[in-house]
């Protein structure tokens, strides 16, 4: 009878623990499958509605795919990823190309004289209007009276009545004003008895369009089947190094960079270093005009210039001006002549000014024949100067 009770009650309590531990369970799965009651939506939010079992169940696990074997040879591969290699356009007949834009920005000045100059009657008012087109030109005030002087005699003389005849007395007076005779050759020949490259040094302010004017310039010498070696001492903005790399990327050339805000002495030593041993042609030095003072600059430029000098001497200074900055160029290019010697002015963004007359003011400033023209945006739109081509254009 004992064994009897015992046997009850073991049996109620296994049933009891049955019980309490299958029905939460039974609970959860009727939640789970109810899809019906939305909690804050069907009813209101309760205790363990947030422990619903996410909608996404499925599982994802990371496994090794193998890859196909590849068989392409490596230096097909290089050729796959590098960027290739472009012919710029030769230097030769570039102001003929160029010369519209040059038409297009001069308008106002050689159309202009051409139209005053063609009028029937050239007295006073017409020279005072001559004289303004001229220096608004930014031709400069003494340039101004000299050509002004020499066409009133030539009008006197030769009678300007017929427009043709004005057109070429025009065209003449401008050309010698401009200056036929200088030497715009940018000397760029490698010192072969020396054994070394010739250097190019280009200065400016920054904004002025010298890193670019290098990277045309690159395209020009390439052009004329030139080795290069671009030096990138303009070691103050590193985004000025990219681009400079970029430039002789696209044309093959290999730019010398030092690392940020290194010496730009030592990266240009380095460069003419490299271009020695690589037996280059030229090597193109682009330099940093973002200088506080006159005696920062002359520090810089002065040193650049020494160091690059121990490996013999500089054949060329060109000052990059921006055309369109005006009497701000002349003050530059002030500056920069009493700090360096000048050999050559470039020219640039002579397509975005009708103030073609800088050409001649920068030159009686230095003393020094502008030697290129930037005429555009794009990598082959600088061209080398030539005094009747960029008449013509005035006068187109
Ligand atoms: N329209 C026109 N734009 C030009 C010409 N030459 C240069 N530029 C533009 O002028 C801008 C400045 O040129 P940069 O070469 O960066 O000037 P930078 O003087 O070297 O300045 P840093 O790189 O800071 O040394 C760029 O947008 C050029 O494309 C030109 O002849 N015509």
């Amino acid at each position: 009878m004992e064994y009897v009770v015992i046997g009850v009650v073991v049996t109620v309590l296994l049933v009891g623990v049955a019980v309490f531990l299958v029905v939460p369970g039974r609970r959860q799965d009727q939640s789970e499958t109810d899809t019906t009651g939305r909690p804050g939506v069907d009813h209101s939010p309760g205790v363990d509605d947030d422990t619903t079992p996410p909608v996404e169940q499925r599982r994802r696990s990371v496994s090794d795919v193998p890859l196909p074997d590849t068989d392409i040879d490596d230096a097909v591969l290089d050729e796959m990823v590098s960027v290739p290699v472009e012919r710029p356009e030769p230097a030769e007949g570039r102001l003929v190309r160029l010369r519209s834009r040059l038409a297009k920005s001069q308008s106002t000045l050689g159309r202009g004289l051409l139209s005053l100059l063609s009028r029937d009657r050239l007295d006073d008012d017409t020279w005072e209007e001559i004289e303004d087109t001229l220096l608004s030109a930014d031709l400069g005030v003494e340039p101004t009276q000299e050509l002004v002087e020499r066409l009133r005699t030539r009008a006197r003389v030769e009678s300007l009545a017929d427009a043709e005849q004005a057109r070429s007395i025009l065209r003449e007076e401008l050309v010698a004003l401009v200056g036929a005779d200088m030497d715009r050759r940018v000397r760029t020949d490698r010192h072969v008895s020396e054994n070394r490259p010739a250097v190019v040094l280009v200065v400016g302010v920054n904004g002025t369009g010298k890193t670019t004017t290098v990277g045309k310039l690159a395209r020009v010498l390439v052009a004329e089947d030139r080795d290069v070696v671009l030096a990138a001492a303009d070691t103050f903005r590193a985004a000025a190094v990219d681009q400079l790399t970029t430039w002789g990327e696209r044309v093959g050339v290999p730019t010398v960079r030092g690392d940020e805000g290194a010496d730009p002495a030592s990266v240009a030593f380095d460069a003419v270093k490299t271009g020695i041993e690589s037996e280059a042609d030229v090597v193109l030095v682009d330099t940093a005009g973002r200088l506080q003072t006159k005696a920062n600059l002359m520090d810089e430029l002065g040193k650049i210039k020494r160091v690059i000098e121990r490996h013999g001497p500089v054949d060329e200074v060109l000052l990059v001006l921006d055309a369109t900055t005006g009497q701000n160029g002349m003050a530059q290019a002030r500056v920069f002549g009493e700090v360096v010697d000048v050999t050559g002015i470039v020219l640039t963004k002579l397509d975005g000014t009708a103030k073609g007359g800088i050409v001649v003011a920068v030159q009686r400033e230095l003393g020094v024949p502008v030697k290129m023209v930037g005429l555009g945006e794009g990598a082959d739109d600088l061209a080398p100067f030539d005094a009747e081509e960029f008449v013509d254009g005035l006068l187109e």
